[in-house]
């Protein structure tokens, strides 16, 4: 699913975010990326989606070596994943509809099959009653359920988070984490980045730890750090 090997990101300014990842992610895992500020993880993430280059190795997602990727080729890998930000990144003139309508506008979708689509992600992720709602109009865990929402309506094979309940009061945070597993169980592939330890050590999953670009513990039910 998620394949790196030999994977070193050097930036233009000489800083090394990564050095000699190696890492498999297998189909329908749930993994938390996490790791001190600074480590690596949102390069990690960049890379899978391939908003980055790596300076140096492979990386295959589903199959496709990101290195042979040519650039008109970037929206396809972009349908097979979805991708959700701390900061929800909503569309603040559209309605929650409109919002998650548009991801499947811009590939060209059959306006006849939006709608059902549509609505069929708003039960996923419990908004079906706001459709009409604007971002302002919601709580911080209902827009980042539009964001997840947004995110599935193409049903991409891996979902990516980074950092999802970052803005988001504890209970709101479990009820998004709730949320990723239902996905997660449906068998979408799940890539994590967080800080959220108390979410790490209690929901317990696969853990890759990051340190200065250095993958330094993969641990199935693992926990956010060595001492936890
Ligand atoms: N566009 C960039 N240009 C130059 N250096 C960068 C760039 N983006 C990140 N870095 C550097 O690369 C290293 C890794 O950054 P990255 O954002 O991947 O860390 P992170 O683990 O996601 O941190 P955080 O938890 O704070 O989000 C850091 O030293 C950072 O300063």
């Amino acid at each position: 699913m998620i394949n790196m090997q030999g994977v070193r990101k050097t930036y233009q300014n000489g800083i090394q975010a990564l050095n000699n990842m190696n890492i498999h992610i297998g189909k329908e895992e749930f993994v938390y990326v996490v790791g001190p500020s600074g480590a690596g993880k949102s390069t990690f993430i960049k890379l899978i989606i391939r908003e980055l280059k790596p300076t140096e190795g492979t990386i295959y997602v589903n199959e496709t070596n990101l290195g042979e990727l040519r650039k008109k080729q970037i929206p396809y890998l972009r349908r097979k994943i979805g991708v959700v930000f701390q900061d929800f990144k909503l569309f603040p003139n559209m309605s929650v509809f409109e919002n998650i309508a548009f991801a499947l506008e811009v590939i060209g979708e059959p306006g006849n099959r939006i709608k059902p689509r549509v609505m069929e992600v708003l039960e996923l992720v419990q908004l079906k009653d706001k459709a009409r709602y604007k971002p302002r109009e919601l709580s911080g865990g209902e827009q980042q359920r539009v964001a997840i929402g947004r995110a599935m309506v193409n049903k991409p094979a891996i979902l990516i988070a980074d950092e999802p309940t970052g803005n988001l009061d504890p209970e709101t945070a479990w009820s998004i984490m709730g949320t990723l597993e239902d996905i997660n169980h449906r068998g979408t592939t799940v890539v994590m980045a967080t800080h959220n330890s108390h979410i790490v050590n209690k929901l317990k999953k696969r853990v890759i730890a990051i340190d200065s670009g250095n993958i330094v513990r993969d641990e199935m039910r693992g926990a956010y750090s060595y001492e936890a």
